[in-house]
């Protein structure tokens, strides 16, 4: 089976090349030239645990190709995936002008039947979107053409990408007629094999289920933060909380975790659309508006134990500030919460020291050098009023005290995702802060 997956960013990129380990040729496109020259002379744009030996092994073996130019393989492929941007556009709402482009190519190009799948994150009601444009460049070229089109959300998580996509929970896929519905259980067979986990849907259903997801996932830690700062006023340690009520199945135990709010491409830009999409049929997500604002809040939490710590002294001071990256494992620093706090440390007239395992290249592209880079996690404690934690990457979870204990100018530990212990801290003499 030949498939062509257009957009070569983390999902793109990650689906083609977890469909060529299964044995489909695949060819994944991107408009941006640098991009697709680095791919094709083996370096991976993309900071992904597993990627670069299994994209080499796929290359290598003949089943996995670049190429900027949709049109050169339309005639073989038989899905054409679009796994391109949607990033939000000034109101909030997805913005899908790539998406549509894509379809658009699709329609100029096309010669024979095709299945074009939108794995993008997309509103309900883009599928037509997509149909139409199609449509009206065959009819443009006054050419009568069989297609369909189909929706397959995609849910991997970035920096175990590779895993979700080879071990998915379940495929979530949006048809409306048989052969397609052929085509992507065709497709996703040797994903099936040890449990049948494909879900078929009508196309607005898989539309919703993308955003329904990521909003309940979203709503899940905002309602965690909520309850960690109440734990805070009344005594109640969260960590317990989260343990006690995750026992109750009916809850489960996974997306519980208090910490200093959520970033990344996915839950702020989709939450946001959702309500979009909801207030343009006139109806108000009032749960979701919550869910935002607490998240908003939630950013800022570090600073402001900070500023109290030190009774709103703070000019002058010098912070280390543990992880950049949204999450570990990734060097993405989209809607990173690190951002939020640097901004406000540098506001404050704070001195801010930064190291993250993966993510400093990043975080220097972005806010250039307006903060202190180390080469060690233990370089950026040096003279430190305060050490902050935001990412918990594993090398940062059994720091030496002692060694903390010379580097630092002060004793105090503001703990952005609760993994220290407040017994340990103490112990060695630090006054330990974490959330909820
Ligand atoms: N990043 C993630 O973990 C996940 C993302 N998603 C969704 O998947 C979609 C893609 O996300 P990412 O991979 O993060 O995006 P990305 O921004 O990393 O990559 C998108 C790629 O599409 C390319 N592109 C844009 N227009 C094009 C065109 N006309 N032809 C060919 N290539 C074109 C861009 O050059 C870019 O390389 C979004 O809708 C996102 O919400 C869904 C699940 C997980
Ligand atoms: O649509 C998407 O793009 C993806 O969005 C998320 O994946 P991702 O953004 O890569 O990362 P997550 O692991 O979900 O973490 C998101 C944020 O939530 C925070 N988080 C996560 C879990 C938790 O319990 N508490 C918490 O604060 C993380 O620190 C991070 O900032 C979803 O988990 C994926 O299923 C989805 O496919």
């Amino acid at each position: 089976m030949k498939i062509a997956i257009v957009g070569t960013g983390y999902v793109g990129l990650v689906s083609g090349t977890c469909f060529s380990e299964m044995g489909v040729d695949v060819t994944c496109v991107d408009v941006n030239k640098e991009k697709i020259e680095q791919l094709q002379h083996g370096m991976i744009p993309i900071y992904e645990p597993g990627l670069e030996e299994m994209v080499h092994k796929n290359v290598k073996a003949g089943r996995l190709h670049f190429t900027t130019d949709l049109t050169e393989v339309l005639d073989e492929v038989e899905v054409v995936f679009s796994a391109v941007g949607t990033p939000p556009d000034e109101d909030g709402s997805a913005d899908l002008k790539y998406v549509l482009e894509v379809a658009r190519t699709v329609g100029r190009n096309m010669n024979k039947y095709l299945v074009v799948v939108t794995k993008s994150t997309v509103p309900v009601g883009t599928a037509i979107k997509v149909k139409q444009a199609i449509r009206e460049e065959l009819e443009q070229r006054g050419v009568t053409l069989e297609f369909d089109v189909a929706s397959n959300p995609e849910f991997l998580k970035e920096g175990a990408a590779v895993e979700d996509f080879m071990r998915p929970d379940r495929v979530v896929v949006g048809v409306e007629s048989d052969r397609a519905k052929e085509s992507m259980t065709r497709l996703y067979r040797p994903f099936m094999l040890t449990n049948d986990r494909m879900i078929f849907t009508d196309i607005p259903s898989a539309e919703m289920i993308k955003y329904a997801a990521n909003s309940m996932l979203a709503t899940r830690i905002s309602f965690m933060n909520d309850v960690a700062n109440l734990c805070e006023l009344v005594g109640a340690d969260i960590n317990m909380v989260r343990k006690g009520i995750g026992a109750d199945t009916r809850i489960g135990q996974k997306f519980l975790y208090a910490g200093c709010g959520y970033g990344g491409s996915c839950f702020p830009k989709d939450v946001k659309a959702l309500i979009k999409t909801a207030e343009q049929n006139g109806y108000e997500m009032q749960v979701l508006k919550a869910v935002e604002s607490v998240n908003e809040r939630q950013k800022s939490v570090l600073f402001r134990k900070f500023v109290n710590h030190f009774s709103g002294d703070v000019k002058g001071k010098t912070v280390a500030l543990w992880g950049l990256a949204f999450k570990p494992e990734t060097d993405d620093m989209r809607e990173a919460p690190a951002l939020v706090l640097i901004d406000l440390l540098l506001n404050a007239g704070v001195t801010v020291k930064v190291y993250d395992p993966i993510a400093m290249d990043e975080c220097h592209r972005r806010i250039g050098d307006t903060v202190v880079y180390c080469k060690d996690m233990y370089e950026a404690t040096v003279d430190a009023d305060a050490l902050m934690l935001v990412t918990e990457w594993k090398e940062f979870r059994v720091p030496s005290w002692s060694v903390l204990k010379k580097s630092m100018n002060g004793r105090v530990v503001i703990d952005g995702r609760n993994i220290y212990e407040r017994r340990e801290l103490e112990e060695n003499g630090f006054e330990y802060y974490k959330i909820g």
